[in-house]
């Protein structure tokens, strides 16, 4: 069975980081460990969100940790504090592990705080350099190309050339449920070729955690030695039935299913 590490955050409502990461790998048959760099809650009656960022000593304890186990990829998530991301540059440095994949979660679908110490030049030159693939949605894909907006597929085009040109060696921008055309749009890029996955946007305001899904899926597929191409179009089948099936958590939010069934829905 291969081990996959996740670092990122916590979701305590059970939807997006760390927590979508473990029930995905799982769905895959993968074993996942994890560091767990920030800790996010919600205010129980509007639902506003707090980040606590993980001390570094306990951060840095979480990933030498993992330096005792065969790491077949890593997926890195939120990230929330800059001693904390300089940690992260070392181990990488230091970690033996296969692929890996950085998700840049910085426009989620809720609105967190994120600590601006993390200066987008140094998230790029240092992090981004270093990944096999990234998997920014248009919003996160406009912030780091700096650019206002990504609206049609031959932006998301010119933005994946730039995200590649900060050394990443593949590129995937998610348009998600944000398009008007009716369509959630993948687009890879490996420094020669595009490639478009495309399916209807199902119709629901439940889908947090697709991100986290769907990235934590590709990687899912890219350990098992498919190609990128094969990974992300598996990766996208597999986000869009777990949003087909998505629960209602509260009168906030719902949160999407990895499992094979649920049984109810409220
Ligand atoms: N309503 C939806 N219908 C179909 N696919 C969706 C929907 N929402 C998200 N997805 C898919 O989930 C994956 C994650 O996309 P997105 O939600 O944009 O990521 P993020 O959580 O990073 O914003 C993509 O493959 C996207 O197409
Ligand atoms: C810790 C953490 N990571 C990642 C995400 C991203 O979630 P999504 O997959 O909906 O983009 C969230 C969303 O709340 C989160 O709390």
């Amino acid at each position: 069975m291969k081990k996959i590490l996740s670092i990122g955050g916590s979701d305590t409502s059970g939807g997006g980081g760390i927590e979508a990461d473990i029930k995905t790998f799982e769905r895959y048959d993968e074993f996942n460990v994890v560091a767990i760099e920030n800790i996010v809650t919600m205010n129980p009656n509007n639902w506003q969100v707090a980040q606590y960022s993980m001390p570094t000593e306990i951060f840095s304890a979480q990933l030498q940790t993992t330096l005792s186990i065969p790491l077949a990829g890593i997926k890195v998530g939120m990230i929330s504090d800059i001693n904390n991301f300089n940690i992260l540059i070392d181990y990488l440095e230091t970690a033996n592990f296969g692929w890996l994949l950085v998700d840049p979660v910085m426009a989620t679908k809720l609105t967190i705080a994120h600590d601006k110490t993390i200066d987008l030049t140094t998230y790029k030159k240092k992090l981004l350099s270093k990944a096999d693939i990234v998997t920014p949605n248009v919003l996160e894909a406009a912030l780091l190309t700096d650019v206002q907006s990504i609206n049609s597929v031959s932006e998301m085009k010119e933005a994946a050339k730039k995200i590649y040109d900060y050394g990443v060696k593949n590129v995937v921008i998610k348009s998600g449920n944000r398009f008007a055309d009716g369509l959630a749009t993948d687009l890879l890029y490996d420094g020669t070729n595009f490639e478009v996955f495309q399916n209807e946007i199902i119709k629901t305001d439940y889908n947090h955690g697709a991100g986290c899904t769907f990235s934590a899926a590709i990687l899912a597929n890219m350990v098992k030695n498919k190609s990128i191409s094969a990974s992300v179009k598996e990766a996208k089948e597999f986000t869009f039935q777990a949003v087909a099936n998505a629960i209602q958590l509260n009168q906030f939010v719902g949160h999407v299913w990895q499992g094979d069934n649920h049984y109810e829905t409220t």
